[in-house]
């Protein structure tokens, strides 16, 4: 049996990104990341200051229960990059088992057919702020496999040749729903007020930016919400 690294479980929050923000949900934080994005707010996951326990599918399953009791109905697996983990099959099965819903956040480089068995699938290409390079040939992988009821993109936001690379994407795949997302310039800080007020900023600079753009007439516009209500916490 394959076991999955895991970072961290928590929850009963609410989804603070992307397709289904608001949505009261479980974290499962899987370790270890192809990529090193140069702003990742989860580098503990690959970057050696964090450490993982290797579960088995029941384990996590019996984890997030003790943790959220019968407060949740759906579970989002993150990381790092939750599909580099065979294993995830498993836990997908017994949620679905269970009627537990489930959503996985991945920057769309490496395939698991379970993928298919997940309700919200949220790609994220990264911009070239990031420093990573995007290889459109896997892309075009999760776009020809994926429904497009249960899939979507979002590309996070820092500057002008990101929202370019969020254009180009966003016409690329027309049919995936799409999202931009602000960036969180400090994934440290722990000066709450001074966050918020930034992430604001940014948030209205990137809704003039895609209210100027033609290409962005279907896309929407969102702020990390858990960031807004806690700021760096981890955990939430
Ligand atoms: C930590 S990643 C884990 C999942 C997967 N590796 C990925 O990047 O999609 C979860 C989400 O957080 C976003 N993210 C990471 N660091 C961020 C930051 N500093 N500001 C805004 N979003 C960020 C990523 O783009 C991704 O959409
Ligand atoms: N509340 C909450 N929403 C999230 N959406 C994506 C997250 C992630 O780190 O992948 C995340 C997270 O860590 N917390
Ligand atoms: S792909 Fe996701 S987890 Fe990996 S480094 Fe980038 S933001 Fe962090
Ligand atoms: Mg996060």
């Amino acid at each position: 049996m394959s076991k999955i690294p895991v970072m961290e479980i928590f929850g009963p929050t609410i989804q603070g990104e992307g397709m289904v923000i608001g949505k009261k949900t479980m974290f499962v934080r899987t370790g270890g990341c192809d990529y090193k994005c140069s702003w990742c707010d989860s580098s503990f996951t690959w970057d050696g200051t964090g450490s993982s326990t290797a579960m088995t599918a029941e384990d996590i399953v019996a984890q997030l229960k003790e943790i959220g009791g019968d407060q949740f109905s759906h579970v989002t697996i993150s990381g790092g990059n939750p599909a580099l983990h065979k294993g995830i099959g498993k836990l997908i099965d017994l949620l679905s088992r269970e009627n537990i819903q489930t959503a996985v956040e991945t920057q769309g480089t490496f395939w698991q057919d379970w993928l298919k068995e997940i309700t919200d699938i949220t790609i994220s290409p990264k911009p070239p702020s990031s420093g990573m390079i995007t290889d459109f040939t896997k892309l075009d992988v999760f776009y020809d496999r994926l429904s497009k009821e249960q899939a979507s993109l979002k590309v996070v936001v820092f500057d002008d040749t990101d929202f370019a690379y969020a254009e180009d994407i966003h016409l690329r795949y027309p049919g995936f729903p799409f999202y931009l997302q602000v960036g969180n310039e400090d994934a440290t800080t722990t000066n709450d007020q001074a966050l918020v007020s930034d992430l604001l900023e940014k948030y209205e600079w990137l809704i003039d930016k895609a209210v100027a753009s033609v290409t962005m007439n279907n896309a929407r516009v969102l702020p990390q919400l858990h960031t807004l209500v806690w700021g760096n916490k981890r955990g939430v």
